[in-house]
């Protein structure tokens, strides 16, 4: 089957990393169409596939297209692709805070909302998706075979789809964010530990942590058992954490959650206007 890759940004690049190096899709299923042409072709030195010259070159090419644009760039794709679609064919939207709902009512046809993550470059990760009612079992299930070649593919509700898509799809660069404010404050305490270094001891914690978790199948809980020493160090920090920190996380998921709601209603007015 030949997908087509609509967006060559981050989730684009990612979708054809993912796809070429998990060999779940050979470079000759793969049909990209991006905005700014010479972004392909930069790409495609490294990771080939087939440059397409416009929405309808993919869309003649292919049976499942991916739709790879900014949420405030979707809406013109989807109505351009709607008349010519095929009855065979399968959307896949990956914008962030654009229902299932408002895309279907600009086309009748099989679409699946997914989140990725840019951590499936490296084929790990979860993909969350949700598909709407014209999308077959078999739809469903090529689709599921290419989301499992990324990592980990789960699907939800559209109900929660927003909090999780802040724990799987933010979280890389919410981790990354709070890994950077932990490194910086060691360099604080200890100016002599160049900040390259505190970053360096978290990257190797992190990744030790994470297969620690994943290999011995551990509750965040029983590491935590396993780590902080009764009456030692290790347990100062946790009750520091558990002071300051829900009030933080609260406050996160109060603002993101204000961020989709803001992008739903802007994105809705284009869909509703149309
Ligand atoms: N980044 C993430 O981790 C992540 C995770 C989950 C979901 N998402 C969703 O994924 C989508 C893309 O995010 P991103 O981070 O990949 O954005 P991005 O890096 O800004 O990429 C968007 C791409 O879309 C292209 N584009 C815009 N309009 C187009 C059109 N009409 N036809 C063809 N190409 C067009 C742009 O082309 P140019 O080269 O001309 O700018 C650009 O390459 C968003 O809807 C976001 O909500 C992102
Ligand atoms: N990246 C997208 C954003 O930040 C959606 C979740 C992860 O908007």
């Amino acid at each position: 089957m030949n997908i087509g890759i609509i967006g060559l940004g981050s989730i684009g690049q990612m979708l054809v990393k993912g796809f070429s190096k998990s060999g779940v899709a050979s470079p000759a299923q793969l049909f990209v169409y991006n905005r700014t042409r010479e972004k392909s072709e930069q790409f495609q030195a490294d990771w080939p596939f087939t440059i397409c010259a416009s929405l309808q070159d993919v869309s003649e090419a292919c049976e499942l297209i991916f739709i790879c644009t900014k949420p405030l760039d979707l809406y013109p794709v989807l109505q351009e692709l709607a008349p010519q679609l095929r009855p065979t064919q399968h959307i896949v939207s990956v914008a962030a805070g654009i229902s299932l709902e408002d895309l279907t009512s600009v086309s009748a046809t099989a679409i699946t909302k997914v989140i990725p993550t840019v951590t499936s470059q490296i084929l790990h990760g979860v993909s969350l998706y949700a598909c709407n009612q014209y999308v077959s079992s078999e739809q469903r299930e090529q689709l599921l075979r290419l989301l499992q070649a990324l990592g980990k593919a789960e699907e939800v509700e559209e109900s929660v789809i927003e909090t999780a898509t802040i724990l799987s799809s933010s979280g890389p660069g919410l981790i990354a964010g709070m890994m950077e404010l932990f490194a910086q404050a060691a360099h604080r305490k200890s100016p002599e530990l160049s900040v390259e270094t505190t970053r360096r001891l978290l990257v190797e914690t992190l990744l030790g942590t994470a297969m620690l978790l994943s290999e011995e199948d551990l509750h965040f809980e029983q590491l935590i058992e396993q780590v902080a020493t009764k009456g030692g160090i290790t347990m100062e920090g946790l009750n520091v954490m558990a002071e300051y920190l829900p009030p933080c996380f609260d406050q996160l998921f109060l603002m993101t959650q204000a961020k989709h709601d803001s992008l739903k209603l802007k994105t809705k007015v284009q869909f509703n206007e149309n």
